[in-house]
């Protein structure tokens, strides 16, 4: 019987809805191991220094440090394999509810190493490290927990497009963000521009990206880059924002992973496949432990 002309586009967005459902399960196979990335993870290990740290607490937050504070916090060659390497122990980590991006030494990232940069600056393997890059934070973006990027210091260029792969900024209030790739001769290159729109909107993207302005807290939060500041020397930061962050990771881990997939295909995935990858995902959680628990209490939510 001929699918009603309802029924084919329904069963084409089911099909695509669960495919991409799955295929955020399949990437936790981590490394995919497809020659032509191995050959760029080989060339990106011969630019070695610094260390992309991550430290999984049991309180189901994670933080994440780019850790190469005598050039910045710039990521080289092997910070590049090593992030790729933490985002695939995030894949796997399923107690994770929540993550924090942060830099070491009181700034956030100042983007490629140079010295790398200049070293890979043909075109085939600065389309490599780009694509290596784009596909490591959008693996990052896409993690089934609830991500904050602290900004304190700088973050630029690089550093900037890696705070717009988490799913919210927190700024210190002398701290600053600025994509500077318009004065390198470049656009954004590991999916900055493309998550930048999303978040500002177009007219705002071409004035940080035409404009290279400097974002500072107030003006992040203007344009709504910036999600909260922070206010230098008033406590730890780490902690204020592990604080902050709890607002939203309160509560059951499998419930605040399924509010971030239902969250994420409703922002990638078209109306009919986010309420099929919606109902999907409802369905993992209703009748589970949380709910039943919130069955058996009977309170009344103030
Ligand atoms: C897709 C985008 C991506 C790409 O195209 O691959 C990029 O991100 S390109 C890089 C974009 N980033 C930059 O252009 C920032 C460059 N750095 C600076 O503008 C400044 O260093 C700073 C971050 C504003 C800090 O300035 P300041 O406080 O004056 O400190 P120094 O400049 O003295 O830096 C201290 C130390 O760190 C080294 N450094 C800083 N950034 C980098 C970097 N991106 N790559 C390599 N090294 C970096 C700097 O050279 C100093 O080292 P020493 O000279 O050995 O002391």
């Amino acid at each position: 019987m001929a699918l009603c002309s309802v029924g084919r586009p329904l069963l084409q967005n089911t099909r695509h809805a669960l495919g991409w459902f799955f295929k955020q399960k399949q990437t936790f196979c981590c490394k995919v191991h497809d020659s032509q990335e191995e050959e760029i993870r080989k060339k990106l290990q011969l630019f070695p220094g610094g260390s992309i740290d991550l430290q999984k607490q049991e309180s189901g937050i994670a933080v994440m440090t780019v850790n190469n504070p005598a050039r910045m916090n710039a990521f080289s060659g092997s910070m590049m394999t090593e992030l790729e390497e933490r985002v695939c122990e995030l894949e796997t980590w399923t107690e994770g509810k929540g993550l924090i991006v942060q830099g070491a030494a009181g700034t956030f990232c100042s983007g490629s190493d140079l010295n790398a940069v200049r070293a890979i600056s043909n075109p085939q393997d600065g389309m490599k490290m780009c694509m290596f890059m784009q596909k490591t934070l959008t693996r990052l973006l896409r993690l089934p927990l609830i991500s904050v990027a602290l900004v304190e210091g700088k973050a630029l260029g690089g550093g900037a497009e890696l705070t717009t792969a988490c799913d919210f900024r927190l700024m210190t209030s002398d701290a600053m963000i600025q994509f500077v790739h318009k004065h390198m001769g470049l656009v954004p290159g590991w999916g900055g521009a493309a998550r930048l729109v999303r978040i500002v909107g177009s007219q705002n993207a071409l004035k940080l990206l035409a404009g290279s302005r400097k974002v500072d807290p107030d003006f992040g939060k203007q344009i709504g880059l910036v999600d909260d500041v922070l206010t230098v020397g008033e406590g730890n930061t780490l902690v204020d924002t592990e604080r902050w962050l709890s607002q939203f990771t309160k509560g059951s881990a499998p419930v605040i992973r399924a509010v971030k997939k239902v969250v994420l295909s409703g922002r990638e995935l078209s109306l009919d496949e986010a309420l099929t990858t919606e109902r999907h995902v409802f369905g993992t959680v209703w009748g589970g432990p949380a709910n039943l628990e919130a069955l058996a209490r009977k309170t009344k939510h103030k």
